[in-house]
């Protein structure tokens, strides 16, 4: 499966610890992630990943793109509730494409432990 990493900077500790709990799995994927996320996962994990523009540099837009595309089968992205995102339409315009195409995305740890559970069982296998 293709698979998108992503978080806000409050949010990276936390997507850096779930991508190394699950790093058995995620190494059975493709994976892309924005710029400074990916970044990360590499230097922690040594996980393979595609690495598009920082997000507010047009990562985003980037990773809609591949959503637009049908190139992503599921999308992981921990954003930051709490911290105003210079490039909040961007953000907005990611999430929008995933409901368009129906893609399974959690957007924060509660939902991505499910959604790498079901990964995990093949539940997205034949979707
Ligand atoms: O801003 C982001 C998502 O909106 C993430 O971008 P970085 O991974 O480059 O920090």
């Amino acid at each position: 499966m293709n698979i998108a990493l992503i978080a806000h900077d409050e949010k990276k500790e936390e997507l850096l610890k779930f991508v190394e709990e699950y790093k058995d799995e995620f190494a059975r994927h493709q994976l892309f992630a924005t710029g400074t996320t990916g970044m990360k996962i590499n230097e922690l994990t040594d996980l393979p990943i595609h690495r598009f523009k920082s997000g507010p540099l047009g990562g985003d837009q980037e990773i809609g793109a591949r959503i637009a595309n049908q190139e992503l089968d599921a999308v992981f992205f921990f954003r930051d509730p709490l911290t105003a995102q210079p490039h909040e339409p961007d953000v907005s315009a990611l999430v929008r494409l995933g409901d368009v195409y129906n893609i399974p995305m959690a957007t924060n740890i509660g939902s991505a432990k499910i959604l790498i559970k079901g990964i995990i069982r093949g539940d997205l296998d034949h979707v």
